[in-house]
């Protein structure tokens, strides 16, 4: 949760020349919400059933694209059978550190429903931690790097 996964995968699409989607933003378009409105309205086992739809979708239909994704999407039964997985790592503070002190922060936070309550996040954050190490393939960590230097890294390390 806003450490940076679909600002990197637009930046990186744009230097790479390759395609880019979203889940976060499929969700939003076959549900014609946006995703705080889905939790607001259906719930999280909702929202998490349609990460589980489009997780089957890209398995079967999605070849050759870079896919970016929220912070929960790790918990699909075929992450494995998607392709590669770059995590992006922060520590908590920094990622929270750099929502609240952005210009609109509010909308930001706004935007991201269990990352509203700072307590809560950090609990969110701690037992995703080791999760999140053991579907991953490549590691970046992004705290004080610029999206250059972090789309270079991800590209050397999935040898794009
Ligand atoms: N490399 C970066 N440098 C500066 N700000 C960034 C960078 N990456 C993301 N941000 C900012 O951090 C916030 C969260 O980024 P976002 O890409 O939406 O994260 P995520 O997709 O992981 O939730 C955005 O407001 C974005 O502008
Ligand atoms: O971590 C999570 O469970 C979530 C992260 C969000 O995406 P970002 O990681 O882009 O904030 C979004 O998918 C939804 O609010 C749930």
């Amino acid at each position: 949760m806003g450490v940076g996964k679909g600002t990197t995968a637009r930046a990186f699409a744009k230097k790479y020349g390759v395609y880019n989607i979203d889940t976060d933003d499929l969700i939003e378009s076959k549900e014609n919400k946006e995703v705080k409105k889905i939790f607001a309205k259906k719930g999280e086992a909702y929202f998490r059933q349609c990460e589980q739809q489009t997780a089957d979708w890209i398995e079967k239909c999605v070849k050759g694209t870079l896919i970016s994704c929220g912070g929960g999407f790790y918990k699909v039964g075929n992450i494995d059978k998607l392709g590669t997985v770059v995590l992006l790592e922060a520590s908590f503070e920094w990622i929270h550190k750099r929502l609240k002190t952005a210009k609109n922060a509010k909308a930001k936070l706004a935007k991201r429903p269990l990352f509203s309550k700072e307590k809560e996040a950090k609990r969110l954050y701690n037992e995703r931690e080791k999760a999140y190490l053991k579907v991953a393939d490549v590691i970046v960590n992004v705290e004080n790097k610029s999206l250059d230097e972090v789309i270079a890294e991800i590209a050397r390390k999935c040898k794009v």
